[in-house]
């Protein structure tokens, strides 16, 4: 980053505006200190020749929600799925550096993948329920990991479902095909899902961008009720969202992470020139 590109001296009243409409809520403000969940150092990821991911240091604190901004194809999704590895489907992917989760070198030798994937869950862009009942939807990861007594099961659907605010909805209902529930449901079915394998990070790779307002605004409320209880990640292109939903924002910028704060300073006293154009729509 050029001495340049790092002067915020210049701000206009324009970009103080806009600024202030990102101001997030008092509940917001997060504490300097933290335990530190996943680390990266200087961890790149290539396709094939191509680094879309550049030498990345970051400390992701656990039990906060952290989101991730920037403009398309700036490497946002390709972070967030390296840190469950979903990236080794793709054989031309490989990385350098290091990435840690509580410790532990995530793309280390001995790393059990499925292990790792059920410590740290992923929810996608579109909802992409199994087609098998409400309740086989939830049964499904535990059932895999051994857990085979009916009234366990039962008592692990009942908890993530209520944990993702669906229990409500679909409680006389759990025998009925998944696939039959409204976007916004089945988009919460996947969190219980998720939730079911008692996983310690959820990984939301632009969970609500198939969504309307309404079902938006759910799953918006259930990363509130979630936050404190796991590491959240989210991936986002909606600015509001980062900041209503997030207590720390990185802002990727072809490849390199430009800035990492909390969210309220980024989205009011953004430290990068970069950070402050794109907050203020000067790019997208
Ligand atoms: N499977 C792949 N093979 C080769 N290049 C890829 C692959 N997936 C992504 N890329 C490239 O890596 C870079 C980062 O892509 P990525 O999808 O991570 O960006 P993004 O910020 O999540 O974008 P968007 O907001 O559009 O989803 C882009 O240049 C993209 O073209």
């Amino acid at each position: 980053m050029t001495a340049d590109a790092r002067d915020t001296s210049s701000r206009t009243p324009e970009a103080q505006a806009t600024r202030d409409i990102y101001l997030p809520p008092e509940r917001k403000k997060v504490s300097e200190g933290g335990v530190p969940h996943v680390i990266a150092k200087n961890f790149s990821i290539y396709y094939g020749e191509f680094e879309a991911v550049k030498k990345v240091n970051v400390d992701i604190l656990s039990k906060y929600v952290t989101a991730i901004i920037g403009p398309s194809g700036c490497g946002k999704s390709t972070f967030l799925r390296s840190i469950n590895r979903m990236n080794d489907l793709i054989p031309s992917c490989h990385t350098t550096g290091g990435l840690l989760f509580d410790g532990e070198d995530i793309y280390g030798k001995f790393t059990d993948e499925v292990l790792l994937r059920k410590k740290i869950g992923m929810v996608f862009q579109k909802p992409n329920p199994f087609p098998k009942s409400i309740f086989e939807n939830i049964a499904y990861g535990p059932k895999l990991h051994g857990i085979q007594d009916k009234k366990a099961l039962a008592e692990i659907v009942e908890r993530s479902l209520r944990k993702a605010a669906l229990w409500d909805e679909v409680s006389d209902r759990l025998d009925k095909n998944a696939l039959g529930l409204s976007g916004g449901q089945q988009q919460r079915l996947c969190v219980a899902r998720t939730l079911a394998v008692e996983p310690e990070i959820l990984l939301l790779d632009e969970p609500t961008s198939a969504l309307d307002p309404k079902a938006t605004a759910k799953i918006e409320d259930l990363i509130q009720e979630l936050r404190g209880s796991y590491t959240i990640m989210i991936v986002t292109h909606n600015m509001q969202q980062a900041s209503r939903v997030s207590d720390f924002t990185m802002f990727f910028y072809e490849g390199v992470l430009v800035e990492h704060a909390p969210t309220a300073q980024l989205f009011t006293n953004p430290k990068d020139r970069m950070t402050e154009d794109y907050i203020t729509g000067r790019f997208s």
